[in-house]
Parts: structure tokens; C-alpha cells; sequence
């Protein structure tokens, strides 16, 4: 059984090096992006409210996508949800085996090999040493990587890199799985491929939450949907409900 339930949960980045010059205490809310203020105790410090008072609750089942302009919270939201952003305020439950498939350099080694790197990456997906050394071959076959596995991943091209966190990402099907659009760089029989892995890997997912600016992907794969704006939840609803509302908010 898997489950993700967010209660009031907020997300705000100190920054240190910004000018508060024009700040002068006001919130601040420009087209895109959360929302930021002036820290109340230093002149110093400016605050990106990234989240603000997040509620979710999803159950087995469940497909949800994240929709918003640019800057609306929606990575922050899966770096949430995977375990990789502790929020300021508010409470995180998830149940079940979490796979992001966002982020790829997270858990790899410049300077270690292809090869070492599959461990890595397994390690920090929580997969056991055993299994991933079960799991080599298929991997390294899937990556067509050949000899460079032999190599450290900084001699890498940025495509290459990712068909590496891609494959070794997608070689166990986990409880939950966190999506951004983008899956990265990549060659056009990649993407083919990494397209049909993971059509047959998301069938068998129990929730899926997707961030996207496409409206097809994200009608294609989510039935319900948030719009976020802000570091808010405006909308959650329906896809086509939501994505309605994302229309009329930009005009269109
Ligand atoms: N490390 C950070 N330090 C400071 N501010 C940050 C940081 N990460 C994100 N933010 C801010 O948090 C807000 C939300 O960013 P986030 O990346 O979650 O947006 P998004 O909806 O994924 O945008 P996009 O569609 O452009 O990818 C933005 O205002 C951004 O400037």
C-alpha cells in the first residue's frame, strides 16, 4: 500500500547574497516564480517562499500532475516528496518505496566509473548491494554505454550520463514515482527507447505525480491535477478542469 499525505507544508529559501535594497520589507510578487520578502531580522537576507501551506493526500491509483508557470513550486514539490527537502513547517508522510527520476546527478560520482556509478545510484534509490549487482548486466546493456562504463561518468557527454541514471532509475519498479517532463538529453533512438521502458515501468506503479508544461503528457497520464501558482495550490480538480483554469489564468 502506498500513500504520500502533505499537511501544511511550507518551503522557504533563505537567500544570503541578494539585494534587499528595493525589497524594503514588502512582499515582493513578480509574474513567475514563489514569492519574496525581506527578512525580518536581517537587511541581509532575502526569502524565497518556495511552498506555502501545501496540502495532498494520494492513495494507490492515483496519477497526478503538477501544472504552473515557471517558478510556481512544482520541483520543489517532487524534491519534497522525494525525501530531498526537508520542509520549514508542516508534516510529510509517505509510504512506500519513492523513485525520483528528476535530479539524476543525485547519488552519482564524477570521478567514479559507469560501472561504480550503477551501484551508487542504486545505493541512493535504497536498492541493496546484491540486488544491484544482480541487476549489471541488464543495466549496462540498456545504457549501449559499452567500454565507457569502464570510464569516470566526468568524461561523459550530459546524454550519456543520463541513459546511465535513466537505466539504473528504472531497473526496479517502485511504490511511487516522481516525474519532471523533461527526462533530460538524450538521442532521438534514447528517447524511443526510455519512452517504452518507461510506459511499461509506469503501469505497474502504484502513484505517479508528474510535473509538466505539456498539456498532453500531462492529460495523457494524470487524471487529476493541481495548478500551482506561487508556491500555492489554486486548483486541484479534474486535468481538464485544471488545465482549463491555467488557460483563463494566463488568457488564453
Ligand atoms: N535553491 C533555491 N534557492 C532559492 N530559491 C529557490 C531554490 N530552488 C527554488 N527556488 C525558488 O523557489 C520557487 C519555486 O521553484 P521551483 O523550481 O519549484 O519552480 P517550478 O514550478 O518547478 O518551475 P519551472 O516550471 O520553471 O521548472 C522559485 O521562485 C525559485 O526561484
Amino acid at each position: 500500500m502506498a500513500s504520500i499525505k502533505l499537511e501544511n507544508v511550507s518551503v522557504s529559501f533563505p537567500v544570503y547574497s541578494a539585494s534587499t535594497r528595493s525589497l524594503k520589507n514588502r512582499l515582493i510578487q513578480s509574474a513567475t516564480g514563489g514569492q519574496i520578502r525581506a527578512d525580518t531580522v536581517s537587511q541581509r537576507i532575502s526569502v524565497v517562499q518556495a511552498l506555502q501551506d501545501i496540502n495532498i493526500s494520494l492513495e494507490n491509483g492515483d496519477r497526478l500532475g503538477l501544472i504552473g508557470h515557471n517558478g510556481a513550486g512544482k520541483t520543489t514539490l517532487l524534491r519534497v516528496l522525494g525525501g530531498i527537502y526537508e520542509p520549514n513547517s508542516g508534516r510529510v508522510t509517505v509510504e512506500g518505496s519513492t523513485v525520483p527520476l528528476f535530479d539524476i546527478a543525485l547519488g552519482m560520482n564524477q570521478e567514479s566509473t559507469g560501472y561504480e556509478n550503477i551501484v551508487l545510484r542504486g545505493l541512493f534509490l535504497g536498492l541493496p548491494r546484491k540486488k544491484i549487482h544482480a541487476m549489471m548486466d541488464e543495466i549496462a546493456e540498456f545504457t549501449e554505454l559499452g567500454d565507457f562504463l569502464d570510464l569516470p561518468i566526468r568524461t561523459y557527454s550530459a546524454g550519456m550520463q543520463m541513459r546511465l541514471a535513466f537505466a539504473v532509475s528504472t531497473s526496479v519498479v517502485p511504490d511511487i514515482l516522481l516525474l519532471d517532463e523533461g527526462i533530460g538529453a538524450g538521442d532521438a533512438a534514447f528517447l524511443h527507447k526510455a519512452r517504452e521502458r518507461l510506459e511499461r515501468f509506469t503501469e505497474r506503479v502504484s502513484i505517479i505525480v508528474l510535473s509538466s508544461h505539456s498539456e498532453d503528457l500531462v492529460r495523457s497520464m494524470c487524471s487529476k491535477s493541481l495548478l500551482m501558482e506561487h508556491g500555492q495550490i489554486v486548483f486541484a480538480g479534474p486535468t481538464d478542469e485544471a488545465l482549463d483554469h491555467y488557460r483563463a489564468m494566463r488568457g488564453w
